[in-house]
């Protein structure tokens, strides 16, 4: 078990919170980089100005608590900037969820409780596989993808960099949808999606 360092403020902060305290680690720290944020029941330490001064006494692991709704997050930027300084930021994977033996998940990704990761899977850094997600066998998701509440990957599908694939959203399988993508809340994905832009509805349609 590991002390871990919270960083950000607002509601997957807190969900971070509670997730690595019910896998028995210690949440020592918790900063806001982005903005002060709630403080939940542990020392705020400051802003993004002070990590670098700072790191030498903080928990050497620390896990992302900047959420993601949009296609430009800063999540990403986030992770290198904590990196940089030394601080590790491994995946983390819920008690409540389930992520198959063999699974390959990418530093500062985080698996929510009821999600389900299935064999074959591989997911880059900094994702989200939000609360009753599922990415079935085989998938491959780039970097910085969040895929939100109750959405569904089916086997063999890919994400590239940065997308949202928002709640509820259905992707059949062996679908690819390209990097900085944000697919709609409810949309289902049935053929490939090759330019950026936003996709809504049943087949999913760009709209932006
Ligand atoms: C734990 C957590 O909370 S994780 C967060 C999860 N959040 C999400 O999943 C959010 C996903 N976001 C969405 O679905 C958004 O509606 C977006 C990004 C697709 C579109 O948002 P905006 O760009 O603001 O579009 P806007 O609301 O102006 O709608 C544009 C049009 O698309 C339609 N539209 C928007 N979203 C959807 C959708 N999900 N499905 C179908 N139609 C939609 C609107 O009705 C509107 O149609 P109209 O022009 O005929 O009136």
């Amino acid at each position: 078990m590991s002390d871990f360092l919270v960083i950000g403020g607002g509601g997957h902060a807190r969900v971070l919170i509670y997730t690595l305290k019910a896998l028995g680690h210690d949440v020592r720290g918790y900063t806001a980089l982005a903005d002060e944020g709630e403080l939940v029941q542990t020392p705020y330490l400051g802003n993004d100005d002070v990590l670098a001064s700072l790191h030498v006494m903080l928990p050497s692991c620390a896990a992302l608590g900047v959420g993601k709704t949009v296609i430009e997050s800063e999540r990403l930027a986030l992770f290198e900037k904590i990196q940089a300084v030394g601080i590790r930021l491994p995946p983390v994977v819920s008690a409540g969820a389930l992520c198959h033996a063999g699974v390959c998940l990418g530093d500062g990704t985080v698996v929510l409780d009821g999600a389900v990761v299935v064999v074959g899977s591989q997911l880059g850094r900094a994702c989200i596989i939000n609360t009753n997600a599922t990415v079935d066998h085989d998938c491959v998701l780039g970097d910085d993808v969040h895929v939100a509440p109750g959405a569904t990957l089916s086997g063999g599908v890919e994400v590239g960099d940065h997308c949202m694939i928002g709640t509820g959203a259905n992707l059949i399988h062996a679908v690819r949808v390209c990097a900085d993508c944000m697919i709609g809340a409810g949309a289902t994905v049935i053929q490939d999606i090759t330019a950026p832009g936003v996709y809504v509805g049943i087949p999913a349609r760009r709209i932006a």
